[in-house]
């Protein structure tokens, strides 16, 4: 294996109790490293710890234990070196989608002509060329989403993290969109770790689809998915693809009819 891209070790978090109530364990110590190119989905129930990871991994949280190294250094804080993209739309409304797409290049002080080549080039792999100047309430939110994501790569990161990005999405919009990242993916050979409640999507897009249970969220497994590149909706259609899609289902129900019955 080469020189591990991110490292996740011992990563716990503890959310103090409210009103004097028992703390929270969101997350037990967990492990979990990712090669550089790793394509990583977290798939779990709800409340099993998948966004606490990802944030700890963003730098937007604190772990109460453990700590998580990119390219060898201890994450300490928020960086342009990993891209976010969350499930709501978090372009800036007073800005265009050019200036949304640039707002990071910018505030890292690049000079404009490099900006406005970074901004055109990601706009083009997103499709959104023509709506360079449209305002973000101007278009939909399959087309906000492709913004926030050539936003997150106009940065150039090391590592992308995305939250459940498509959620909010109707489902041919979220099939496309599936295609459109992961043809970015095998371009530009980012590192991703893909939030997603949806069985389906975390097969068709991952290298590794880690499951997590709940209560305290552990990684519960990890399973390769093996099928070559470029992939397209017909492998949707593969025996092998429902042979994963079935044991991942029977995992998380599993999780869901014990976490049920812990209450
Ligand atoms: N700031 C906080 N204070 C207290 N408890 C929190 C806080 N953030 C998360 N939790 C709790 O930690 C647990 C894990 O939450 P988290 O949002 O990471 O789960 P999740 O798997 O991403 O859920 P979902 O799929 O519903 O988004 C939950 O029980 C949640 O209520």
């Amino acid at each position: 294996m080469s020189a591990p891209e991110l490292e996740i070790k011992g990563v716990s978090r503890v959310f103090p109790g409210r009103k004097g109530g028992a703390p929270i364990e969101a997350l037990s110590p967990t492990d979990l490293t990712l090669a550089k190119n790793d394509f990583v989905t977290i798939l779990g129930p709800s409340g099993c710890g998948k966004s606490t990871l990802l944030r700890i991994v963003a730098g937007l949280d604190k772990p109460t234990t453990g700590e998580v190294l990119l390219e060898g250094k201890a994450i300490k804080g928020p960086g342009a070196d990993r891209g976010m993209v969350f499930q709501s739309y978090t372009l800036f409304p007073w800005l265009t989608i050019r200036e949304n797409v640039g707002f990071g290049l910018r505030e890292k002080g690049v000079r404009d002509k490099q900006v406005r080549e970074a901004v055109d080039l990601y706009l083009d792999r997103v499709g959104l060329s023509a709506f360079a100047d449209h305002w973000p309430k101007q278009l939909s939110g399959g087309m906000q989403q492709r913004t926030a994501i050539a936003r997150a790569l106009a940065n150039d990161p090391k590592i992308l993290l995305l939250d459940e990005p498509f959620g909010a999405l109707d489902n041919q919009t979220r099939g496309l969109m599936q295609e459109l990242l992961l043809g970015i993916w095998e371009r530009e050979k980012k590192t991703v770790i893909f939030v997603t409640h949806d069985i389906e999507e975390s097969v068709f897009m991952a290298s590794r689809v880690v499951t997590m249970s709940a209560r305290p969220g552990r990684i519960s497994s990890i399973t390769p998915v093996d099928f070559p590149h470029p992939r397209d909706y017909h492998l949707k259609a593969d025996p092998e693809f429902a042979r994963l899609r079935m044991k991942l289902t029977e995992e998380i129900r599993a999780e869901v009819v014990a976490a049920a019955s812990r209450g």
